[in-house]
C-alpha cells in the first residue's frame, strides 16, 4: 500500500538526506581522530590548535543536522500514522453495511490501533534507521578504503556471512508477525466482547469462566509475540557476535600492520573506530531489514480497510433543510433474501401515503425489520420496486434518503457526550426548532429533573438514561430535522407500556408526520389512531384500511 502522499514523499527524501549528512559526519569522527594522533605524535601544536577549532564547528554542524534529522524523522512518522489512520476510518465508515457487519468491529479497531504501532515500529522507524545506516557503511567503506584496504577487504569478507543471515530469516520473521497480528485483532476482539457483556458476566456470576478464557487469549497473544521475538532475537544475538568478531579481526590486522610500520599509531585509532562505525551499520542493516519486509502482511491487512481517493467519490456534504414527502412510498413486489433461495420477503407491495400512521405486525423473524432496512437504503440487491414520491430509490442519495426517513432502531445508540449533541449530531439548529423538537419528542418531560439540563452528560453508550429517555432523544433527531416518515422499529419494546405508550401517542398526535410503527403486539388502545395495518407473515404482506 501507498504509505506516502506526494508532501510525505517530499518529507522522507528530506530526512533520509539529513540522515544521509549526518552519517556522513559521524563516520569523519575517525579522520579527526587520526589527525589529532598524528599531530600530537608529531608534537605540532599549530595543526593542534587549529584541529581543535575544525572540531567545534564539526559537533556545532553535527549536532545542527542530528536534531533536524531527528525532528524530521518525528514529524514523518507522525504524517504517516495519521494519514493511515484517516484512510483506515474513513474506508471502514464507506463501508457498506453488508461490507461493515461482515467484521467484527474490533478488528477494525485492532487496525486502527495495533496494525499502525506496527507499521511505526516495524516499518517507518526501521526505515530511516537503515538509510542512515546504509550512507554510513558507504562512508565509512570509502574512508577504510582510503586507510587500508588490506583491513577492508578482511572486514568485506565477514560482511558477506553477516548478510546472510536476514536472507535467511526474512521469510520466517514475516510469517510469525503475520501470525502475531492475527492474534492480537482476535485479542482485541474478544477482550472488547468481554467489557460489552460486564453485566451479564458479573450477573451470571461469569467472572472464572471469562478469566479462564482470558488469561487462555492472552497467553496465546503473548506466546505468538514471543515465537516473532525469539526469531529476531536468534537475529540480533548472531549479528552482535558476527560484530564482536570483526572489530576483534581488525584490532589484531592493523596492529600486526602497525608493527610491520606499515601505518602510524594515528591510522591504527582511526581503523580501530573506523571497525565500529563499519560494523554498526550492517548490524543494524541485519536487525531491522526482517522487520521492514516482516510488515507486509500488516500492510495488505490495513489495505484492505483503507480508503484512497481513488476508490470513490467523496461523499457530498450532507444537504441542509428538511425534505418533503408529496406522494408517499410505494413498494411494489419487493423480494428479497439474505441467502440465495432462502426469501425472507416475497411479493411485498404497500403504500404509505403522506401523514398517514401506519402499522407492521408480525411474529417475531417475520421479516419486519428486514422490510425497513430496504425501505432506507441499506440493502439494495432485491427485486421489484421501491419509490419515494415516485422516484425509485436507487435513484436518491443516502443523504436524501436520510432526511425523508428516520428510523428509531430496537438499541438506541447514543455517544458519549452530552443530550445536545446527540439530538444534533453535528448540526447546527435554531433555539426554536431545538425547543419544538425537545417538547414534540417528550424530553421536556424529565429536562427539569437534569442539573446541566441538555448539556447533561449521557455516558457511554447513553447508560446514564432511562430506556425510555434514550428513545425520546432518537425521536428528537428526527423530528429536529422535520423527518417526514418516522419508522419505529419495536422502538418502545426495551421500555415500560405506560413510557411506550406515551411516547408512541406523542408521535401518533404529531398531524403530518408519517409514521410507520413495527411491533409484535398492538396497543389495543391506540389502534384507532392508525389508517393502515399490515401485517407479514412468512415473508408475505396483507393489510387492514382502519376506519373503513
Ligand atoms: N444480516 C442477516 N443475515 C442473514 N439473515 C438475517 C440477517 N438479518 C436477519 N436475518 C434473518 O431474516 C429473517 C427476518 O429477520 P428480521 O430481523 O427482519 O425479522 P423481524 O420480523 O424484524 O424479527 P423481530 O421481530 O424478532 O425483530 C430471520 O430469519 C433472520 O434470521
Amino acid at each position: 500500500m501507498n504509505l506516502y502522499d506526494k508532501r510525505g514523499r517530499l518529507l522522507i527524501v528530506f530526512t533520509l538526506l539529513l540522515g544521509g549528512i549526518s552519517a556522513v559526519l559521524s563516520a569523519f569522527i575517525s579522520i579527526i581522530l587520526q589527525k589529532v594522533i598524528d599531530s600530537a605524535a608529531r608534537n605540532d601544536m599549530d595543526s593542534f590548535s587549529k584541529l581543535i577549532l575544525a572540531t567545534l564547528i564539526y559537533l556545532a554542524i553535527l549536532g545542527t543536522m542530528g536534531f533536524l534529522e531527528a525532528y524530521c524523522g518525528k514529524l514523518m512518522i507522525k504524517n504517516v500514522t495519521k494519514a493511515l489512520r484517516d484512510k483506515v476510518f474513513l474506508g471502514v465508515m464507506k463501508r457498506s453495511p453488508r461490507e461493515f457487519s461482515s467484521q467484527n468491529t474490533a478488528d477494525y479497531l485492532s487496525a486502527l490501533i495495533n496494525d499502525v504501532k506496527l507499521v511505526e515500529e516495524n516499518h517507518l522507524i526501521p526505515l530511516l534507521l537503515c538509510t542512515q545506516m546504509g550512507v554510513l557503511f558507504l562512508t565509512t567503506l570509502g574512508i577504510l578504503l582510503y586507510l587500508s584496504p588490506l583491513v577492508t577487504a578482511v572486514l568485506f569478507l565477514f560482511l558477506m556471512l553477516m548478510f546472510m543471515l536476514p536472507a535467511l530469516l526474512g521469510k520466517k520473521i514475516q510469517k510469525k508477525q503475520d501470525a502475531y497480528s492475527e492474534k492480537l485483532a482476535e485479542f482485541t476482539a474478544k477482550s472488547k466482547d468481554f467489557f460489552n457483556g460486564f453485566e451479564v458476566i458479573r450477573g451470571y456470576s461469569m467472572r472464572p469462566y471469562i478469566l479462564k478464557k482470558f488469561t487462555r487469549i492472552n497467553r496465546d497473544t503473548a506466546d505468538r509475540k514471543m515465537a516473532a521475538d525469539t526469531l529476531l532475537a536468534v537475529n540480533e544475538c548472531f549479528s552482535d557476535i558476527l560484530s564482536a568478531v570483526s572489530v576483534l579481526v581488525i584490532v589484531f590486522v592493523s596492529s600486526y600492520l602497525m608493527m610491520k610500520g606499515r601505518i602510524t599509531a594515528g591510522t591504527l585509532l582511526a581503523l580501530i573506530q573506523l571497525s565500529g562505525t563499519f560494523v554498526t551499520p550492517v548490524v543494524m542493516l541485519m536487525q531491522n531489514i526482517p522487520k521492514i519486509t516482516g510488515i507486509r502482511p500488516v500492510l495488505k491487512h490495513l489495505e484492505a480497510y483503507s480508503h484512497t481517493q481513488e476508490d470513490v467519490p467523496d461523499e457530498e456534504e450532507p444537504s441542509c433543510g428538511p425534505a418533503l414527502l408529496k406522494a408517499g412510498i410505494t413498494c411494489t413486489d419487493v423480494t428479497f433474501g439474505y441467502v440465495p433461495e432462502q426469501n425472507v420477503l416475497q411479493d411485498i407491495s404497500l403504500t404509505i401515503a403522506p401523514g398517514t400512521k401506519c402499522a407492521l405486525l408480525g411474529e417475531s423473524g417475520g421479516g419486519k425489520t428486514t422490510l425497513i432496512k430496504l425501505l432506507t437504503g441499506y440493502y439494495d440487491d432485491f427485486a421489484g420496486d421501491i419509490r419515494y414520491d415516485g422516484i425509485p430509490i436507487g435513484k436518491l442519495s443516502q443523504d436524501k434518503l436520510n432526511r425523508m426517513a428516520a428510523v428509531i432502531h430496537q438499541n438506541i445508540f447514543l455517544f458519549d457526550t452530552d443530550i445536545y449533541n446527540n439530538i444534533c449530531l453535528g448540526e447546527t439548529f435554531s433555539k426554536e426548532q431545538l425547543d419544538d423538537a425537545v417538547k414534540a419528542s417528550g424530553i421536556s418531560r424529565f429536562l427539569p429533573g437534569l442539573e446541566k439540563g441538555l448539556h447533561t452528560a449521557v455516558g457511554e453508550n447513553g447508560q446514564n438514561l432511562s430506556g425510555g429517555q434514550r428513545q425520546r432523544i432518537a425521536v428528537a433527531r428526527a423530528l429536529i430535522r422535520s423527518t417526514p416518515l418516522l419508522i419505529m422499529d419495536e422502538g418502545t419494546s426495551a421500555i415500560d407500556r405506560q413510557t411506550a405508550h406515551e411516547i408512541e401517542e406523542d408521535l401518533l398526535r404529531q398531524e403530518n408526520l408519517t409514521v410507520l410503527t413495527i411491533t409484535h403486539h398492538m396497543d389495543e388502545t391506540l389502534m384507532d389512531c392508525y389508517d393502515r395495518i399490515y401485517y407479514l407473515k412468512d415473508g408475505r404482506i396483507s393489510c387492514t384500511q382502519m376506519g373503513v
